[in-house]
Parts: structure tokens; C-alpha cells; sequence
């Protein structure tokens, strides 16, 4: 069967939750700094360390099967690819941004003024869409010191924290597009069997970072309330204790509304509440 190459960012903000996910699905490799190409010795597969501009040209061109980059890049270069699956990391915004002390204050009076940005394909769209025309200045990085500089009046650029703007004297405008990192694929290589083994491994990853492994002690007589508050993956399992008129139940609980559960459980009656992180989880 061919081997197949997956890109992913050489350095970089996405370059150390690509590789902790591709180790995470079992893929034995080296992570050398110098090395930008490295091949997985326990299934037929080789990563492409990058940059992420060039990444969704190469998958696109066949030249990688996949990739892992944020949706801003691939939207910039504007190229045919699969997109195969979200991953949960890299999650920013690309926005507008002026002054603290700018006059705009509506998306109108971007009219006729200067935006830099490093997305002028993004930004172009997004202004076409409103009907606006502005001088777009396309620069290669270190956009926010542009207003102060008096290269422009506005800027579009990822944002995350707003740390970046804050200290350049910017706020935030207009908001142009969410991203997240994803894994895109060739067109069609969705039907290869080795790129739906990996996307397999890769989503039984993803679902056990959303969930934790619950194991916790009731009373019989509180087990129905305690049932009630749990999905688990198909049912809870319920076990006997020792200890007579007490059982434990294990289940799985999802990450985002972890501590709310938690404390409707102990308000059922729960005990001894245990919990633990979960690798895999395999459908
Ligand atoms: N502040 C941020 N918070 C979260 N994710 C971000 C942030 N900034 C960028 N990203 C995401 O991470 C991706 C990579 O960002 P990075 O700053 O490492 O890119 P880069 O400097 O263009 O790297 P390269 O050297 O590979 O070209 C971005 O395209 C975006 O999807
Ligand atoms: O809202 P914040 O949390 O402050 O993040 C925003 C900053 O992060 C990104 O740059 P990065 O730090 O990745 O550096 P780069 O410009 O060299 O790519 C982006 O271009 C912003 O400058
Ligand atoms: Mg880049």
C-alpha cells in the first residue's frame, strides 16, 4: 500500500499540538528541529514539517496527502481541498482593529481608508460583501504596529487573547472569520482506506479529550437520581460494593459541563467521586 505524507507546521503555533496529536493516535517518529521530513515507523505514513502558508498548496497538488493548518490559511489561499476534520486546536479570529482613539465607528467609514493585514484575500472578500472599498495593505507579519506607525488606519489580523492589540493601543471592530486548526486531505483521499484508519484514530483522540472517566460510590437508594444526571458512552455500568446497599458506578462525562455534573451528583447522594482522563475512545 503507498505510504502517506501528512504536512504539518514546522514551528510555530500549531507545530506542538500537531505532533502531540499524531503521537497521541500511536505514530511512532522523531520530532527533530532539523529534520522536515520524518517517516513513522509503525504505519506507512511520513510527515512534512512546513510552513503553514505552503501547506494547503501541497495537499492540494497531491503532494501531501494531508495537512494540518488553520481554516484562515486555507481560506487565504483559496484552494480545492477536503476538509476532513476539525480539531479543536489553534481557535482564534481574524478581525478588524483600529485605534483606540479612531473616528470609525461604523463599517462604512472604512470606506476609501487603509487596512493592513497579512489576509488580503479574506479581507477583500469580506469588504466586497459589504460593499466597501479600502486600500488594502498587504504586509508579510507585525501588522498591529501599523496604525501607529501611519501606515494605515485599521488593521486585520488573528486574534486570540487581545493581548497583542492592547499593547499596540488597538481594539477590536468587526469580526471577519473563526478558525480553528484542521485536517484537510487531497480531493477523494477521504476514500483511501489508510487516510480513514488515521482519521478513525485521529476522532477516538478528539472524543476522549471531550470526556472524562467518572467512577463514583451511591447508596442503591440514590442510584435512580444518580442514573438520571449520566450519559456515559452507551449506559453507565453499575457495580456491586462490599459494603451492602452501596454500589459504584463508572461513566464517562463531557469536559464542557464537568463541574456542573459534579456537583448535581454529589447533591444525589454521589461519594467518593473519582476521576480520571480517558486516551481513546473507540466506537
Ligand atoms: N493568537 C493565536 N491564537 C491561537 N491560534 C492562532 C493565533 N495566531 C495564529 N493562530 C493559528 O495558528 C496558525 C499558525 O500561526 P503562526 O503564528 O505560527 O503562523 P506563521 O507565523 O505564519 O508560521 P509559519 O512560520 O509556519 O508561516 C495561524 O494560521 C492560525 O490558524
Ligand atoms: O490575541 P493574541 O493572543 O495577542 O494573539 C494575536 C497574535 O498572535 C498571532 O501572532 P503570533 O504571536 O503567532 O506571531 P507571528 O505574528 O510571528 O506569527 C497574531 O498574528 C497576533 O499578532
Ligand atoms: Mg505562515
Amino acid at each position: 500500500m503507498k505510504t502517506l505524507k501528512i504536512a504539518i507546521q514546522k514551528s510555530g503555533r500549531l507545530n506542538e499540538k500537531s505532533v502531540e496529536l499524531l503521537k497521541n493516535c500511536g505514530l511512532n517518529f522523531e520530532n527533530y528541529k532539523s529534520s522536515l521530513i520524518s517517516p513513522v515507523s509503525n504505519f506507512p505514513l511520513e510527515i512534512l514539517f512546513l510552513r503553514d502558508d505552503d501547506i494547503p498548496e501541497y495537499v492540494q497538488d497531491g503532494i501531501a496527502d494531508l495537512g494540518i493548518v488553520g481554516e484562515n490559511v486555507i481560506e487565504e489561499t483559496e484552494v480545492s481541498v477536503s476538509y476532513l476534520q476539525k480539531l479543536g486546536f489553534g481557535k482564534c479570529s481574524l478581525k478588524i482593529a483600529i485605534t483606540n482613539n479612531s473616528d470609525i465607528t461604523d463599517l462604512k467609514h472604512l470606506e476609501g481608508r487603509a487596512i493592513a493585514t497579512t489576509y488580503p484575500v479574506i479581507l477583500g472578500k469580506f469588504l466586497q460583501k459589504q460593499n466597501i472599498h479600502s486600500d488594502i495593505r498587504t504586509i508579510s507579519g507585525s501588522v498591529e504596529i501599523s496604525p501607529g506607525l501611519g501606515l494605515s488606519d485599521a488593521i486585520c489580523d488573528l486574534v486570540s487573547t487581545g493581548g497583542t492589540l492592547k499593547s499596540n493601543g488597538l481594539k477590536p471592530f468587526a469580526d471577519v472569520m473563526t478558525s480553528e486548526a484542521v485536517l484537510i486531505g487531497s480531493k477523494g483521499s477521504e476514500n483511501n482506506d489508510l487516510v480513514q484508519e488515521l482519521m478513525q484514530r485521529i476522532q477516538s483522540v478528539l472524543r476522549a479529550k471531550e470526556t472524562k472517566y467518572v467512577v463514583l460510590n451511591v447508596l442503591k437508594d440514590n442510584l435512580t437520581a444518580v442514573l438520571a444526571l449520566l450519559p456515559g458512552v452507551k449506559s453507565p455500568s453499575v457495580l456491586p460494593l462490599a459494603e451492602e446497599g452501596w454500589v459504584a458506578v463508572h461513566t464517562v462525562i463531557p469536559e464542557r459541563d464537568f463541574w456542573d455534573r459534579i456537583s448535581q451528583l454529589k447533591q444525589a447522594g454521589a461519594q467518593g467521586i473519582v476521576v480520571m482522563p480517558i486516551e481513546k475512545i473507540i466506537l
